[in-house]
């Protein structure tokens, strides 16, 4: 026969004591929080029941050279007998939950733990409280798990006001974190913003309480000056982030912040601190702004320490974005020099923003500037030069493509860099925004091909022209390239595609490296080499495209000397390579070099 029984399981109390008051909690400064917090929901619940009159408040007498013990004493509710005996001794039961377990609305306790917290500082926990017509009551807790309960006589309770007294004896290893300074900073830190003034009495009071940055009748210069007192500089703005729910503001920085640096956010909820520090309830791209909010919404976790990441999260932070959007869409609208300064300080930002948010860009996409063959211009003045102009949009997207495209643009293209990071995204929003005009993805070799050849009958002379500089830059896989182009006074430019470029790169590695290292990059050109042996020569696209239009290049097309057309071209060919801002390879600083002792020789000896 099978036996079976159903039993409770065992609990070490002094175990879950100090599970709980140790390990939940990031430290042991928490305690004051927690005491706090059971204060101000004591007293909001005696405030609710509307007895006339009643001003709630809380007072630390925190610990000094004459007074060994903290205390902590509210106007609250007090608790009786029965109700210490229920709540207090039983870990995880609380008052704040509703019949359904819900946390009842306007509290900040809910998990039945917080007093436990008081155990990091101290080994014994005493409450003296007083219930409104019951008996007071001393209540000691022990951190083994234990506890006494003492039901007072009359006389004391007629001297005892209702509410609630906490008294710590502090362990001697954390006794600085009871005293004066420690208890301003901590209470400051948590319960600045909380709705029941706290004032900590010792030597001298100090009210911690104070009106929050975020409340409605808070003035903007009031705010901008809180922001100033947290930055340490003034704000751009300050924006209001009041929704249902929320109540907050956001400093925009004044400064432009790199993207990856996590700014600090203060997050309440209920009044009382939360997280401060890096958030994720701001979406990436606010990194331009720091804030303060309260929330009666968001949930925090049982260490109080963190929020849940629930629905309510979520609608936060949808919420937060949605204020910053407006408020850059309305300063767009009403203030254009204020935007621009804006931009200027948190251009990066606003890229992002514009590419992650279709309104958004509908109304900024026009204020972001863009590098184009026309120097450095906003979208918005792009548009209307292509409207005006009639002038084609080509987008080059790397800045290698950019520069060799900037220098041979036909007047009727204006080509944009999205060689930087988000341009390329951010000029291809330009036909979805500014429709029907159209942006096309640059193609080195068709400007090539568009680009104008030399007259009739002048092309016999620019081909062997091509033939000749072919011939002088073998050694540089670069062919002639005879064209027609603006301005006159630039002899020559180089075309240089990818790959040709990425075997630049490869061979001089290759001249500066260790024989090993040099032997990979070697195997690597070759391969390569031999995958694009079957591409017909003419089909590669670095070529050193001389001007027909430049005297020099004619005059070059007219000699007989090969040697001092090959020496031309050489040099031609390095100076197009450093006007278009590459760096010259070691092949390349050589062959300038020779060129340049070619030609002090030739003229030695023409003076002789
Ligand atoms: N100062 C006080 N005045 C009246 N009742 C109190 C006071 N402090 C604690 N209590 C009672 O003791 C219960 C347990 O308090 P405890 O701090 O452990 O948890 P909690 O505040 O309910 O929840 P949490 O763990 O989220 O803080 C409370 O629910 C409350 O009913």
């Amino acid at each position: 026969m099978q036996e079976s029984s159903r039993d409770n399981f065992q609990v070490d109390l002094g175990g879950v004591v100090d599970l709980l008051s140790r390990h939940i909690y990031s430290g042991p400064r928490v305690y004051v929080r927690e005491l706090l917090q059971n204060a101000v929901d004591a007293c909001t619940a005696r405030s609710e029941q509307g007895e006339e009159g009643y001003e709630p408040s809380i007072r630390i007498r925190p610990v000094t050279k004459d007074r060994a013990t903290f205390s902590l004493v509210d106007n609250g509710t007090g608790l009786t007998a029965q109700e210490a005996r229920e709540l207090l001794a039983t870990v995880g039961r609380t008052s704040k939950r509703d019949e359904f377990g819900l946390q009842r609305e306007g509290r900040l306790g809910q998990f039945g733990i917080g007093l436990l917290s008081c155990f990091m500082v101290a080994d014994e926990i005493t409450m003296v409280s007083h219930a409104e017509g019951a008996s007071a009551i001393r209540w000691t807790g022990h951190a083994d798990g234990t506890f006494n309960l003492e039901i007072l006589g009359d006389d004391a309770t007629d001297v005892i006001p209702v509410g609630t007294t906490v008294h710590l004896t502090p362990r001697p290893d954390e006794r600085t974190l009871l005293t004066e300074n420690s208890v301003v900073t901590i209470a400051s830190n948590y319960g600045r913003y909380l709705p029941v003034s706290i004032v900590v009495q010792s030597e001298k009071n100090t009210t911690i309480t104070t009106s929050p940055v975020f409340a409605k009748d808070t003035d903007q210069q009031h705010r901008l000056y809180a922001g100033r007192e947290r930055l340490g500089k003034t704000p751009f703005d300050v924006i209001d982030l009041t929704g249902p729910g929320i109540e907050g503001v956001a400093y925009v920085l004044p400064e432009a912040q790199a993207p990856h640096m996590s700014r600090r956010h203060s997050i309440y909820v209920n009044r009382m601190l939360v997280s401060d520090g890096p958030s994720t309830v701001l979406p990436n791209w606010a990194f331009f702004v720091e804030c303060e909010i309260n929330s009666t919404d968001l949930e925090p976790t049982a260490s109080r320490e963190a929020l849940m990441d629930d629905t309510a999260f979520a609608a936060t932070r949808e919420h937060i974005g949605e204020c910053i959007k407006s408020w850059l869409i309305n300063l767009a609208m009403t203030k254009p020099h204020r935007v621009r300064e804006f931009t200027a300080i948190h251009d990066l930002a606003l890229r992002e923003l514009c590419l992650s948010d279709a309104d958004l860009a509908e109304t900024m996409l026009g204020l972001l500037t863009l590098e184009t063959s026309r120097g450095r211009i906003s979208i918005g003045e792009i548009t209307t030069l292509s409207i005006t102009e009639d002038v084609s949009l080509q987008l080059a997207t790397t800045l290698d493509d950019f520069r060799q495209l900037n220098t041979i643009a036909r007047p009727d293209t204006l080509i944009i860099n999205g060689g930087y990071i988000h341009d390329s995204d951010l000029a291809r929003l330009i036909p979805v925004h500014y429709p029907p005009l159209t942006v096309s993805t640059a193609d080195l070799r068709e400007s090539m091909d568009l680009m104008e050849l030399p007259p009739l009958q002048d092309v016999e002379k620019a081909k062997a022209l091509d033939a000749q500089v072919t011939d002088s830059l073998k050694d540089f896989q670069i062919k002639g390239a005879t064209r027609v182009f603006e301005p006159a006074d630039v002899p020559a430019v180089v075309i240089i595609d990818s790959k040709a470029q990425a075997s630049r790169d490869r061979n001089e590695t290759q001249s500066a490296t260790t024989d090993r290292w040099a032997d990979i990059l070697a195997t690597v050109d070759n391969t390569l080499s031999r995958q694009t042996a079957n591409i017909p020569q003419d089909q590669g696209l670095s070529a050193l495209c001389l001007n027909w239009n430049n005297s020099l290049v004619r005059k070059l097309a007219s000699t007989d000397d090969t040697a001092v057309v090959s020496r031309t071209v050489r040099l031609l060919y390095v100076q197009a390579l450093l006007s278009s801002k590459r760096p010259l390879r070691v092949k390349e600083r050589a062959l300038l070099n020779d060129s340049l002792a070619d030609l002090v020789s030739l003229s030695l000896s023409s003076d002789i």
